[in-house]
């Protein structure tokens, strides 16, 4: 009796449904907006007004529609949206919702948290609905966002307004391990909410994965994802979309660029900018301040900052992964007395999601790189956004300031500008954005510079990660477009370098290339020719090298352990770069680091080519490196307007280095030595000391050797291959002369054995 009930129960609810998406689509079509026209300038002037009746009494369906129940909408998705507490339309949503209902292209622009989300996920629901899209028809939506947090929070978005609907939807993103699994189920998801990288990658890799019946692709932050950064992407993607259906594009700093345009294919897209009459690009609920601070007090700056704002979420944020990193580590280790969290495009996945949601818990400050500067919602909760770095545009200054100040909800932002990138302010206040600039109370300024050089003392690892830190952001601004603003040569650098805690300031090899102007070798620069085009700190590190040849070779030395790390980093970056490719790794900062890299390498490797002409003599380091001779260089720069140095020069120069080479290698001959003599005696005290205690016994006391140097020091053969004790004192092998194996080397097994014997006779 229950299934011929249950069967009707389903047809009357399908008849429903078909008569209510009849009802629809009647309704939209009856009161179909003229192309080009904006709803909200149809809102009848008076509330006395019925909706749909204009002041001149004339009759438009969407004048004076302010609320959701108001617009043909499905009643799964009313019930959505009452559920999840929308219920009144936003400026971008009543702009918008008429167009996309009835199948046009949308490129919509409204400031940041306006909500532009739902402007796009309601018109899918409602076409795939209306289309009566089952899970037989494959993939009918694409929303693809530029970050996978962002794509996270779309996908709740998407999952709380369509709960009543019975379409199967699927995050896809990069860094989530069920990649099998996730291609086992992908053909079967009507809606995809992904990354570009990770849906390329069910495009080459999946069998059978295809999109042909597309209806609606979606771009969020669209001016991002149509960015350099994900060009290659893209096109393969949109290669293999179908030209016929309709697109979205939103983002609140929106691309009217006709190529990008022409790249998707829009027809005729309506372009909906609600906030372009605004006296503001940014919310009106937003307080912006900047302040002036010198680049080697900004940590300072950003310490005092936190620790006077305790009881506040503030987002900070950083222009590198290895600054976040750097920052974070540093901070939590002098415990400012709240928590402390980071975010950064190279955190594994799992980190990332954890890192977002609990920021939204409870006070505390997050450190974040750009990963975090576009779409995020955080639950309305962020305070303060501090913008440590400058933004490298306009573009991205809005959408960091617009982590706060969401929907109708107030916040506040500082930006910290050095004194030379003030330039930045009339940037900002040309694109009409309110910003005040604001002088610090200096009697709450606490220095952490002492802190830091203490910490990095203490903590080596620290220390690399604050030297990388201080590369990736010298980097950061050597690569930055707007020289207006970034100029590296401007920079403070030493001073920096000191801020942040390192004993010597790291040496730059773009950064020097970037001081002289020109491709000047690496010899040369150490004593510039003319002085005048030289940045100050460049030229005292030259003095330096002349006048303290102890010194000069220290730095030299950290500057090649930099540069290893670099190359491996260049290495690691060159593989992400792959994987970005593959995988989709969003983080634009990292992409754009990734990118440099590879030019660096294959600069590096084209110079080591032109400096080895045929029948040259060619000059090793101590790792095995190809110096240029000098006078080598001397001919390839012959000619150079710039660099005017003939051979004279090169060998007089040569002279000076040979002679300040001597001294310090005089020096460390005299140092080694004494370190070799005082070795010995220790060696020899300690032998001593082992025969008082147990005269039958001539082996050295194990002491002062862990297990794994005792094993190397046992096995490894002198230089004649006959003994098999350290060759490195020649004391101990004559103490071992007088042993009973003086003779014969001993076997591995021998020695195990006196080994053991030895340990027993001590305990
Ligand atoms: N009609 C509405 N009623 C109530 N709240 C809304 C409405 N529309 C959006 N919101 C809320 O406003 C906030 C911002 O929305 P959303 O994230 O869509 O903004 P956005 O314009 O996409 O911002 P961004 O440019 O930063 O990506 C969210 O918390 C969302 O829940």
């Amino acid at each position: 009796m229950r299934a011929p009930k249950s069967r009707k129960f389903k047809l009357q609810k399908r008849l429903t449904e078909v008569q209510e998406i009849e009802l629809l689509q009647s309704w939209i079509d009856s009161c179909k907006l003229d192309a080009g026209s904006n709803p909200l300038s149809l809102s009848p002037p008076s509330e006395k007004l019925p909706i749909g009746r204009l002041p001149d009494g004339t009759f438009s369906p969407y004048a004076g529609a302010d609320k959701f129940f108001q617009l043909p909408l499905s009643k799964r998705t009313k019930d959505g949206l009452a559920a999840s507490g929308y219920s009144k339309m936003t400026d971008i949503q009543r702009a918008s919702l008429p167009h996309s209902l009835c199948g046009r292209d949308i490129l919509g622009a409204a400031k940041t948290g306006s909500g532009k989300t739902l402007a796009f996920v309601i018109p899918v629901i409602e076409k795939l609905y209306r289309a009566r899209w089952g899970p037989e028809d494959g993939v009918g939506c694409i929303i693809m966002s530029p970050t996978r947090e962002l794509a996270g929070q779309l996908f709740e978005v998407l999952k709380n307004v369509g709960v009543h609907h019975g379409f199967s939807a699927g995050l896809l993103i990069g860094g989530r391990k069920d990649v099998v699994e996730e291609k086992e189920r992908v053909n079967g998801l009507n809606i995809l909410v992904c990354t570009p990288g990770r849906l390329l990658q069910h495009m080459d890799e999946t069998p059978n994965f295809e999109c042909s019946q597309l209806q609606v692709l979606v771009l969020d932050e669209a001016d991002r994802i149509l960015d350099v950064g994900f060009k290659k992407e893209l096109n393969a993607i949109i290669s293999q979309l179908p030209k016929q259906r309709q697109t979205f594009l939103f983002s609140a700093t929106q691309t009217k660029s006709v190529q990008d345009l022409a790249r998707l294919s829009l027809k005729d897209p309506e372009y909906l900018s609600v906030h372009e009459e605004s006296t503001t690009a940014t919310p009106n609920r937003l307080d912006q301040t900047a302040m002036i601070v010198p680049l080697d007090q900004k940590l300072d700056m950003l310490w005092s900052f936190i620790r006077t704002h305790l009881n506040s979420r503030i987002l900070v944020f950083l222009s590198s992964c290895k600054q976040v990193k750097f920052v974070h580590e540093a901070f939590k280790k002098l415990r400012p007395g709240i928590p402390l969290k980071c975010l950064h495009g190279r955190m594994k996945q799992d980190g990332r999601m954890g890192i977002y949601a609990s920021f939204c818990e409870q006070h505390s400050v997050l450190f974040s790189t750009d990963v975090a500067s576009r779409g995020l919602d955080f639950n309305k909760a962020v305070d303060w956004v501090v913008q440590v770095d400058c933004p490298e545009d306009v573009a991205s200054y809005i959408h960091r300031v617009g982590r706060t100040a969401r929907y109708l909800s107030g916040g506040r932002s500082v930006l910290f500008l050095a004194p030379s990138e003030t330039k930045m302010l009339d940037k900002l206040q040309e694109k009409k954005i309110p910003i005040r600039v604001i002088k610090a109370n200096t009697k709450r300024l606490e220095s952490v510079s002492g802190s830091l050089a203490a910490l990095l003392v203490k903590y080596p690892n620290l220390q690399s990660l604050a030297q990388r830190a201080f590369i990736t952001y010298l980097k950061s601004i050597h690569k930055q477009r707007d020289k207006d603003i970034f100029d590296v040569t401007k920079l403070p650098i030493d001073e920096y370098s000191a801020s942040i805690g390192l004993p010597l300031t790291p040496r730059v090899r773009f950064l020097k290339q970037k001081v002289k102007g020109k491709k000047v070798s690496e010899d040369l620069a150490l004593v510039p020719e003319s002085q005048s085009d030289v940045n100050p700190s460049e030229l005292l590190r030259g003095t330096v090298n002349a006048v303290k040849p102890e010194k000069a070779e220290i730095e030299l030395e950290e500057s090649f352990l930099l540069e290893k790390k670099a190359q491996l980093e260049l290495k690691d970056s060159i593989l992400l770069e792959k994987k970005a490719q593959l995988f989709g790794e969003e983080n634009e900062t990292d992409i754009r680091d990734d990118l440099h890299a590879t030019r660096v390498l294959k600069k590096k490797k084209l110079k080591i080519n032109m400096h080895r002409p045929v029948g040259t003599r060619v000059v090793f380091d101590d790792e095995g490196n190809t110096l240029p001779p000098l006078a080598t260089l001397a001919d390839s720069n012959a000619g150079s307007d710039s660099v005017k140095l003939d051979k004279d020069k090169v060998s007089e120069r040569y002279a000076e280095l040979r002679e300040m080479m001597k001294v310090v290698d005089k020096e460390d001959k005299a140092i080694e030595h004494k370190r070799r003599k005082e070795k010995r005696i220790k060696q020899k005290m300690k032998l001593k000391r082992g025969r008082e205690e147990d005269d039958d016994d001539d082996e050295a006391s194990e002491d002062d050797l862990s297990g794994s140097d005792r094993e190397a020091t046992m096995s490894r053969p002198n230089k004649k291959g006959k003994k098999y004790f350290n060759s490195d004192s020649d004391n101990e092998d004559d103490e071992r002369g007088k042993g009973e194996n003086n003779t014969a080397p001993i076997t591995l097994a021998e020695q195990e054995e006196l080994a053991l014997k030895l340990l027993s006779s001590m305990q």
